[in-house]
């Protein structure tokens, strides 16, 4: 990716040169310290391993019996579905098998799918690292008994990605399921360039091997420097800018196709930074379309955001018809991307204009081996953040927390998160 931090350079809140120069000392300790965790295979550092240690011939193995699917249906939720998704919605064809997610357990959304996909002609692909996550499991029996219902085998049309054992695997073994495993040490929401985020893009036919590409390139690239190293470059800048007070980052990509990598950046950041008080609140933007809604706010409302706009440099773009209507004739010739690069570029001088401190985010292309890097980046700028802010990157206990008490709720065991809920203060008005 290729990163310009001019839009921040003297902002409110903003950052010097100068001071991101200071900073530079401490990219270099923060890089080695990535550096030694990735040689340990450290949990979590061992995600930036992921180019040079996933297998993506057990990838296709897994997937080859599925080759006729007509839509493929993921079952899992944050890290187990939204990297998978981001390739998905990114790199979806006229042709491609279908892409389709359950990652709520709403009861309506999840009638309405299942009422609509052709259950004879889907894999199900269900996706848990834990084995254990109370909706992922629910969603999965309610597909498999729709499966039944509909008289489909649902063993002949279900793979299975989890870890080494729990209530996934066991039930893989025990059907004979084809399964991948989830890679140790990595977490969820670093899992998009693993089994978890790839199986899903090679039942659509997508270059498995240039999204690797992409992301060793990237790994490649990763250096002591923040002038160097685009991925450090926009994770101390960030760092930098949440402590000055830029404690919202508006993720705003210009591409439809990159409406859900936005998601997927906002599980990242939020999940791996937001600890003991400190961390950065990503918020899900996407241009044009919402600058003529949000943008208002990012640009006049308190001094406590930061932009990132991102847009693919190359991309097949539509002509906009000539036209005589009044007024209108300046659009005819020109084209739909003229027209979002020109939005891009005034949203950006709007913001610098208006002192809103703004990050642009460019990729070659909304290809795989753009998307590798993109997402292998935006992961090694977050691991850069965690270990300048000095917080726990790899854990979420607040996540956690939440999934114990659902689960005492249900009568799943003994949690004292459940009693919390008893305790709840309330005050009614009607
Ligand atoms: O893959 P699973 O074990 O089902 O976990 C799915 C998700 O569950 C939790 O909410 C975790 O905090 C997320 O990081 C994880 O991605």
């Amino acid at each position: 990716m290729h990163v310009d931090l001019g839009s921040s350079l003297d902002a409110t809140p903003g950052v010097s040169r100068e001071s991101l120069e200071r900073l530079d000392d401490q990219i270099a300790a923060a890089h080695e310290r990535i550096e030694a965790g990735r040689d340990a295979h450290e949990h979590g550092y061992e995600a930036l391993n992921l180019p040079s240690t996933v297998d993506l011939d057990a990838i296709r193995a897994a997937v080859a019996p599925f080759e006729d699917a007509e839509a493929v249906l993921t079952v899992g939720i944050g890290g187990s579905a939204l990297g998978a998704a981001t390739f998905a919605d990114a790199l979806a064809g006229p042709d491609d098998p279908e892409a389709y997610f359950l990652d709520n357990v709403d009861p309506a959304h999840v009638s309405r799918l299942l009422d609509s996909l052709p259950l004879d002609r889907t894999v199900v692909n269900v996706v848990s690292r834990s084995g254990t996550t109370a909706e992922t499991l629910a969603n999965f029996l309610v597909v498999r008994e729709a499966m039944t219902d509909a008289g489909v085998d649902w063993t002949e049309r279900t793979f299975v990605t989890t870890g080494e054992s729990g209530n996934l695997r066991s039930l893989a073994t025990t059907h004979d399921l084809p399964s991948l495993s989830v890679p140790d040490g990595v977490p969820g929401r670093f899992s998009a360039l693993s089994t978890v985020g790839l199986a899903v893009a090679a039942i659509q036919g997508h270059d498995l091997e240039a999204i690797r590409t992409g992301a060793a390139d990237a790994a490649d690239g990763l250096s002591g420097s923040l002038f160097e190293t685009p991925a450090y470059a926009y994770g101390a800048t960030t760092y930098a800018l949440a402590g000055r007070g830029a404690l919202t980052n508006a993720m705003m990509p210009y591409a439809e196709r990159l409406e859900t990598f936005a998601e997927w950046f906002a599980q990242l950041w939020a999940e791996s930074l937001g600890k003991d008080g400190l961390g950065q609140t990503p918020a899900r933007a996407l241009g044009a379309t919402d600058q003529h809604s949000q943008l208002q706010l990012y640009r006049a409302g308190p001094r406590d955001k930061l932009v990132t706009l991102v847009r693919p440099r190359n991309y097949s773009d539509r002509p906009i018809p000539e036209t005589d209507l009044d007024g209108l004739s300046y659009l005819g010739g020109s084209s739909l991307g003229d027209l979002l690069d020109a939005e891009f570029e005034a949203t950006e001088a709007s913001l610098v204009e208006s002192g809103v401190p703004a990050i642009r985010v460019e990729i070659d292309a909304v290809d795989e081996y753009s998307l590798g890097s993109l997402l292998y980046e935006m992961e090694a700028a977050c691991v850069l953040y965690g270990e300048l802010a000095a917080v726990s990157t790899f854990t979420q206990p607040a996540v956690e927390w939440g999934k114990k008490a659902a689960r005492g709720l249900l009568g799943g065991g003994d949690f004292e998160e459940a009693e919390a809920v008893d305790e709840r203060t309330s005050l009614v008005v009607e």
